[in-house]
């Protein structure tokens, strides 16, 4: 294959690219460029992704599209946002996202040393919350590492960026073996998988190892595949040896956590999940971010005192109170088994309603499922789409149900 010839953009702030100002440069990957620039389209400033090169060569356009077309339907608040794209003149390609402000997990943490515990857990959690909107609609990101997620200033909210590597894991795909990789190892050596050397195809549980990879560093500052040596120490010593990397996650035995001290400290459950995440066999891992974000919420709530998650609290016909928590993502109400909240009821095995929840700062819609007639909102019959204000009860074939939303501050939040 001929090389691709780079011909670089020098863009300097006081510049312009079309209609965007450039105001600094953020960063730069293998592959594109990212600025802060102004745009009359645009209120506040945003952050520009441009491709280092015009898009002639093929992987490169198939990239670009792929990420936008990703971005663009992801709406959740733990992935970065995409308000535009679109081809420059000079046929580079280039993406509008939300400006973020903050810096990498990279750069925001010392991975010399354990981080707290609960911020640790909270960071992953939404993480898991993040990509499991993707892995709901069959996508892996491929590339998870601490350079990949980004803890906002202020909230510490973190948000997931780079989706450039992602793409669908559906099993008629031929994952692994595409033209742009071919058997290639896909992503970062250190956050790879042992699927990768066994199997070739990543699949959503794949992203869960790598951020139990992350989150393992995070509580421990020792990486899970090497016994008692630091983990800046294995990093450096690996630098340059990505078939080291692999092997150690198909062959090194998993350090169980609480050989270090701070991982003995843990709260046991705390210690299963991240053991849960970091299994050999990606079978036996959850099975998507959503899977792990349950455990983690739990976790938080019920023994750090975090609220991450809503409640839902139901009043059953029988007398009974059960409460669920519920981490964002789509759920659907009624007594079938693929129903994920289960509905008392005597009457005919069927789904009632669906509940979708994007996450803090927004509201829940219930939506009807045909035939209407089961479902009622502070007394109204259900019949479109409505959003669950605070305040708002629902009966569904007798079963009464109220959602409250995590309260903001509730928590030992990340500042
Ligand atoms: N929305 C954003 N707001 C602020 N900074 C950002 C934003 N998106 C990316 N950056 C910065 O730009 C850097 C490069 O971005 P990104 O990882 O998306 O590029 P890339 O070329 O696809 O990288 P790679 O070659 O590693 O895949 C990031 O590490 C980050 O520092």
């Amino acid at each position: 294959m001929k090389p691709a010839i780079i011909e670089e953009l020098d863009l300097s702030p006081g510049d312009h690219y079309g209609e965007f100002e450039i105001l600094a440069a953020l960063g730069q990957g293998s592959f594109a460029r990212v600025f802060a620039a102004r745009s009359p389209a645009f209120e506040a400033p945003v952050a520009l992704k441009l491709s280092r090169a015009p898009l002639t060569d093929e992987a490169t356009a198939v990239r670009a599209l792929r990420e936008i077309s990703i971005l663009q339907n992801l709406r959740n608040p733990y992935v970065v946002h995409i308000l535009d794209n679109g081809m420059g003149e000079d046929e580079r390609w280039f993406m509008v996202m939300e400006l973020l402000e903050g810096a990498t997990l990279l750069e925001h943490h010392d991975f010399a040393a354990p981080m707290d515990p609960v911020r640790a857990t909270r960071m992953i959690y939404e993480a898991c919350v993040g990509l499991d909107e993707a892995h709901e609609m069959g996508i892996v990101h491929r590339d998870v590492k601490p350079e990949n997620i980004w803890i906002t200033a202020g909230s510490g909210a973190c948000k997931i960026i780079d989706f450039g590597l992602a793409r669908a894991w559906d099993p008629g795909s031929t994952m692994g073996t595409d033209a742009t990789v071919g058997h290639m190892l896909i992503g970062t050596p250190h956050y790879a998988q042992p699927e990768q050397v066994h199997s070739g195809k990543l699949v959503a549980s794949s992203d869960v190892y790598s951020l139990g990879t992350v989150l393992y560093e995070l509580l421990c500052a020792h990486n899970p595949l090497f016994a008692d040596e630091p983990l800046n120490r294995a990093r450096e010593r690996l630098r340059d040896n990505p078939l080291g990397w692999l092997s150690a996650h198909v062959k090194n035995e998993l350090v169980p956590i609480d050989r270090y001290p701070a991982g003995a400290r843990l709260p046991a459950e705390l210690r299963r999940v991240v053991h849960w995440m970091l299994a050999k066999d990606p079978a036996l891992r959850p099975t998507r971010g959503g899977a792990a974000a349950e455990h983690l919420a739990w976790i938080l709530h019920t023994i750090f005192n975090t609220e991450v998650a809503a409640m839902l609290r139901s009043a059953r016909p029988d007398g009974s109170n059960p409460s669920q928590l519920l981490v964002p993502g789509g759920f659907t109400l009624g007594n079938t088994e693929s129903c994920t909240i289960e509905i008392a009821s005597g009457g005919p095995a069927r789904a009632h309603a669906s509940l979708r929840w994007l996450g803090p700062g927004h509201e829940a819609v219930l939506s009807p499922v045909e035939p209407h007639g089961t479902v009622w909102v502070n007394g109204h019959l259900l019949e479109r789409p409505v959003l669950l204000v605070p305040g708002t009860y629902f009966d569904v074939a007798g079963t009464r149900m109220a959602l409250a939303y995590p309260q903001p501050g509730s928590s030992g939040a990340p500042s």
